[in-house]
């Protein structure tokens, strides 16, 4: 298909999408120069937030001060923030909580799995973690392991399943990979390791707001996430923390902070947990990124999940049409599986000078991002990315790499 078949096609698509006009709640007012491709990196941000920022900090702050922790709501931010997150994730109110950081969480998360498994039958010593995990979480499991007189087994996510086994306490899996965009199977590698005696940890980063997560219905025990990506957060916004209800009385956190005590103004020198989501706090929330995030999630409203699914599937797939069509043969070579059930939102692509490559894409306003060593990555957020930006995207990216 040529270049003009193409570009005419996206604008089909682009005007039969529902999401459509979602984008216009996005200050993205250089997307004619720019096609932003990096959501997955740092999601862009949602034109609701500055005036809600600058209330919460000259109003909530400037004027109600001190009052504003009961008058405004902000001392039960981080658990009614975390049932919207939930409500995008598939788990019901009052089993999310929103604050620190993903690495925080990982450690909170996998200690408390640890000692879950401790607590059971004693014989599990055994940390699963995806062989090809962000660096973050491998780094935060291995002390965990340390902590908790556990060791580390690095597997490939995809046979997580099958190595689990009476040693195992807890794996911690990336439902979607960050460096390849392969989407895992986190419904049976949950039933797997549970059927081992097991826990698991999702790392839901690169797939909460991408793509239905089903944490209730698929029995999920423990799960973390950033909301800086498909969120929208914004840079370094507060993370969350799944913990299942049936779990929550067990759940020993390492990190017991006084916000997670059952009476925190009680000042008691006895630890007392919370019941609920509550009891994965640590100190004080982040209150202005924290309310930043939840006015990012407002962009959510009327939005099915399912909807923005389908549309990163016909995205993504409509960009890997275009490559294929516009860069000659054996120059690039896709790393991100090409089968639905195994894809994310981002498409990987793999070429030789990466790292110019999209050094040279960015000067020419196509905004992806380069990872070690070979690695292009394309992030397709379908509440702002449009289908003239997958082919624009795609032909800017052969210009690049010339004929
Ligand atoms: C899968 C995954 N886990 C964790 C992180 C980062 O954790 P943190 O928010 O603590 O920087 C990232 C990205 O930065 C990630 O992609
Ligand atoms: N969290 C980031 C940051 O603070 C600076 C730059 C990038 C990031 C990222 O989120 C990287 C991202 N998790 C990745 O998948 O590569």
């Amino acid at each position: 298909m040529s270049d003009l078949d193409l570009a005419q096609e996206a604008r089909r698509l682009d005007a039969a999408d529902a999401l459509r006009a979602k984008r216009e709640e996005f200050a993205l007012d250089d997307h004619d120069t720019t096609v932003y491709l990096d959501g997955n990196s740092l999601g862009a941000l949602p034109r609701a937030v500055p005036a809600r920022l600058a209330d919460v900090v000259e109003r909530e702050w400037g004027r109600l001060r001190i009052r504003s922790w009961t008058e405004s709501g902000w001392w039960t931010a981080p658990e009614r923030v975390g049932d919207r997150i939930g409500r995008l994730v598939g788990a019901a109110p009052g089993q999310v909580v929103a604050g620190d950081s993903t690495s925080v969480n990982v450690f909170k998360a996998v200690v408390a799995a640890a000692r879950l498994a401790a607590d059971g039958d004693g014989g599990r010593d055994e940390i699963l973690v995806d062989a090809a995990t962000f660096p973050t979480d491998g780094y935060i499991a291995a002390s965990a392991a340390r902590l908790t007189g556990c060791r580390i087994r690095a597997v490939d996510a995809g046979d997580v399943a099958s190595a689990a086994g009476p040693r195992t306490a807890v794996a911690l899996v990336n439902h979607v990979d960050y460096r390849t965009g392969r989407l895992h199977d986190l419904p049976g590698t949950t039933a797997a390791v549970h059927a081992a005696g097991g826990r698991v940890v999702w790392d839901l980063c690169h797939s909460a707001g991408a793509l239905p997560v089903a944490l209730d219905a698929d029995g999920v025990d423990l799960a973390v996430g950033c909301t800086y990506k498909y969120l929208n957060g914004g840079p370094g916004s507060p993370a969350y923390l799944y913990v299942r209800r049936e779990l929550q009385p067990r759940f020993d956190s390492p990190l017991p902070g006084w916000n997670s005590h059952a009476d925190p103004f009680g000042m008691s020198p006895q630890y007392a947990p919370a019941d609920g989501a509550v009891r994965g706090r640590v100190g004080t929330p982040d209150i202005l990124s924290l309310l930043a995030l939840e006015a990012a999630l407002d962009v959510w409203d009327g939005v099915a999940v399912e909807a923005v699914r389908a549309k990163s599937l016909a995205l993504t797939d409509f960009f890997l049409r275009c490559v294929a069509a516009y860069v000659p043969g054996g120059r690039l070579e896709c790393v991100t599986p090409t089968a639905h059930d195994e894809r994310g939102s981002q498409v990987s692509l793999r070429c030789a000078d990466a790292d110019e490559v999209m050094a040279e894409l960015v000067r020419r306003g196509v905004v992806g991002d380069f990872r070690r060593p070979d690695v292009l990555r394309f992030g397709f957020t379908p509440l702002y990315t449009g289908f003239a930006d997958a082919e624009r995207a795609a032909r800017v990216l052969a210009e690049v790499l010339g004929p």
